[in-house]
């Protein structure tokens, strides 16, 4: 991706710290940067995925929605596609309130207390696991950082859109949820008229050197079947020929996937929020019994998900939407970064193994932090 001018680095940052609201976001195999942002007052709430049928604009949805978190819509008062229309686009800006400042510091926990913290919360898990009270549960954790003195978030967007071609790279910021960078390799939804999208993904393994492994333990191919199950069940509920490709082996980063992609038909699209709401949270970042596993996980985990795990993209019903899963991402807070991850755990998972991969995943915004 060409670098912009170093005038709109300073730009984006300043908008960072103010009360604006925009979104920078990169779609999968493409090179151009997208703009979207709100000219005047604060992204709309929303309580509901299903307040956004019809809706047009920016989304980012929580794990959960809760009063310090809701579901934001960014209103596309401007939309610049490539650099130089972005850099006019954010001329004649008004000036926005600062954002508040109410962001402490995080004390950064070594990796030995981590650990801990994570065995603790997998034995709460595995537990109910093992009694077969859930098929799955996906558990996540997260880790905060100090950020470089010079660290600029269209630095490190830019690192991200260079270092993986195939994800979707965002950079979101709203009053409401704060700045958000993030690199995911899921489609929750996407399409427009009547071809519409969504994908099964679960399953990890590291990519050995530049070869992607495809030998899936059986582990890796039940947890990817929960989630292609539950998704083929909620689709037919709203679409009509639906059809299916893999599941295959699907690079993201560093890592691979276990993946089934699902194309299906859609008679109309004002209610693009109902199947949102259907959808998320899948097996993928949650678990199943969905409804149990999604009241487990909220009182278990032993931690925010804030907007990890939710949903992050473009939304538009007479247009092309591209929304996706907030995955493989971190939350700026003024000098510190807080990382998430989170793995699916099935009754034969180990602590040790699924705290590496939640390493694995983590690395993939570590490493563009490092480069920066
Ligand atoms: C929950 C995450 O990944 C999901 C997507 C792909 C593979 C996953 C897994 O192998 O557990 C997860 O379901 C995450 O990146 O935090």
């Amino acid at each position: 991706m060409t670098i912009p001018e170093k005038t709109l680095q300073a730009q984006i940052h300043e908008l960072t710290l103010s009360r604006c609201s925009f979104a920078i976001y990169r779609l999968p195999w493409t090179d151009e940067p997208i703009l979207v942002m709100q000219q005047e007052g604060e992204a709309q709430t929303l309580q509901q995925l299903t307040e956004l049928n019809g809706k047009k604009g920016f989304v980012l949805a929580p794990f959960q929605v809760t009063p310090q978190h809701p579901i934001v819509l960014i209103r596309p008062d401007i939309v610049a596609k490539e650099w130089p229309a972005i850099g006019t686009a954010l001329k004649d800006l008004p000036q926005f309130p600062a954002a508040d400042n109410t962001c402490p510091s995080e004390p950064v926990q070594t990796e030995t207390t981590l650990k801990e913290r994570y065995e603790a919360a997998f034995d709460r898990f595995i537990t109910p696991l093992k009694e077969k009270k859930f098929q799955k549960l996906v558990l996540s954790r997260h880790y905060t950082t100090d950020l470089k003195e010079d660290f600029r978030p269209l630095d490190t967007f830019i690192q991200a859109c260079n270092s993986y071609p195939r994800m979707m790279i965002s950079l979101c910021h709203t009053p409401q949820t704060g700045t958000w960078i993030g690199s995911t390799p899921e489609i929750i939804l996407s399409g427009q008229e009547e071809q519409w999208h969504t994908v099964a993904l679960a399953g990890t393994m590291p990519m050995q050197g530049d070869v992607m492994p495809t030998e899936w333990s059986q582990k890796n191919q039940e947890e990817q079947a929960y989630v292609g199950d539950y998704i083929r069940k909620t689709i037919k509920k709203f679409g009509s020929k639906l059809t299916e490709k893999g599941p295959y082996t699907a690079r993201a980063g560093q890592l691979v996937h276990l993946k089934t992609d699902f194309h299906f038909m859609l008679k109309e699209t004002g209610h693009l929020g109902d199947i949102l709401h259907e959808l998320h949270p899948t097996p993928a970042v949650c678990g199943l019994p969905k409804e149990q596993a999604y009241e487990f996980i909220t009182a278990n985990e032993g931690g925010d998900r804030c907007y990890y795990s939710g949903i992050i993209g473009w939304l538009d019903p007479t247009g092309h939407t591209s929304l996706y899963v907030n995955l493989r991402c971190m939350h700026i807070t003024g000098h510190q970064a807080t990382l998430y991850a989170g793995g699916g755990i099935l009754a034969s998972s180990t602590a040790d193994t699924e705290w590496e991969e939640t390493q694995q995943k983590m690395n993939t915004m570590r490493n563009i932090l490092s480069l920066n």
